[in-house]
């Protein structure tokens, strides 16, 4: 059995890594500038399923380069599920809360419409819709607010911030889940094996870690549990301006991951724990 993942130096491509069967590609042998490889590879390797773990993920540049963020993030899954399809194989595909407009406070369903503020939203927006309409047996799994000890985020760019300035201001009113890539990597996988012995679970489906909070609230965390005294004042998200507008609402409904899969909303500070600790062993 080979569990073929696209992606090889990302936060949750390394975590998928780990784990049994797995066969990781790196931009050297499958480029998603040109979804025809991404195609070809899948058709060399023969695997059991596939799941896509890379992505064009720099939020601000899209606005810049959102024909290149468009092929990636939108044709290239897109010519991953056409080719699963052709060999009735299943497809992973991973989204985000990006998609979603962000108005009110409810959690957000896997059914409701969407809306995405900027490029990064539209061009995995335009990969959820490519996905459905391969008709391969596929998970659209949307995440959030994804943190490692590998790669770029938010907890790596708080201790790098808070070890050069006492205080830093920090968006309060942007609200989601964060999620640690090792338990995005190891429900992917289980939704994979699932999917193989039970294709009508296809869908698109929420994972997210509990409890929801802010960015300031999560900064504060990240602080409390590191060595690291800095103080976090919230602040709004108009007196935090970047390219890219972000969703207020974050939160995601994750009770249907639950019921078809049997897996759980992991709780982030958790995650975080065990980050910290990793980066300490590391450092
Ligand atoms: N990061 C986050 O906060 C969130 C991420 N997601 C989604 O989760 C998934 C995984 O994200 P994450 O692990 O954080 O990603 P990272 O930003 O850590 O890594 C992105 C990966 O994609 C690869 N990649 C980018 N462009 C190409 C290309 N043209 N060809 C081949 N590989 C490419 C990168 O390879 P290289 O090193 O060669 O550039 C890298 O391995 C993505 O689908 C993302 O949209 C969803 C919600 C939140
Ligand atoms: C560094 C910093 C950021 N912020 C804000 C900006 C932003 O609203 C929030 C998080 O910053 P980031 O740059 O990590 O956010 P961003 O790169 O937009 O993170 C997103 O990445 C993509 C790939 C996703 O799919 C999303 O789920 C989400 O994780 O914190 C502050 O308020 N103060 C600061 O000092
Ligand atoms: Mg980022």
């Amino acid at each position: 059995m080979t569990i073929l993942v696209f992606g090889q130096t990302g936060q949750v491509a390394c975590e998928l890594a780990q784990l049994p069967d797995v066969v990781c590609l790196g931009r050297d042998e499958a480029d998603l500038t040109s979804p025809e490889n991404c195609s070809a590879a899948i058709l060399a390797h023969k695997p059991t399923a596939v799941i896509n773990a890379a992505a064009y993920t720099a939020v601000d540049k899209a606005e810049e380069e959102e024909t290149l963020a468009t092929v990636v993030n939108g044709e290239a899954p897109g010519a991953m599920a056409r080719t699963c399809a052709n060999l009735g194989i299943p497809f992973v595909q991973i989204s985000t809360d990006y998609v979603f407009k962000g108005g009110g406070d409810a959690p957000w369903l896997p059914n409701d419409p969407t809306g995405p503020l900027g490029a990064y939203g539209r061009s995995k927006l335009a990969g959820e819709q490519q996905v459905r309409a391969a008709d391969s047996v596929y998970a659209i799994l949307r995440t959030s607010w994804v943190v490692s000890a590998h790669g770029n985020n938010f907890i790596k760019t708080m201790l790098r911030l808070g070890a050069e300035r006492d205080g830093l201001n920090v968006v309060a009113d942007q609200i989601g889940g964060p999620t640690g890539a090792k338990e995005i990597a190891t429900t992917c996988h289980a939704i994979a094996m699932q999917l193989v012995s039970s294709p009508n679970k296809a869908g698109t489906y929420h994972f997210s870690g509990a409890p929801d909070c802010s960015w300031a609230d999560f900064a504060r965390a990240i602080f409390d549990q590191s060595d690291l005294s800095c103080n976090v004042t919230d602040i709004p998200s108009s007196a935090y301006p970047t390219p890219a507008v972000r969703p207020l609402n974050s939160r995601m409904d994750c009770n249907a991951t639950f019921e078809t899969f049997d897996i759980e909303r992991p709780d982030w500070r958790d995650s975080l724990t065990d980050i910290l600790t990793n980066l300490r062993a590391t450092a």
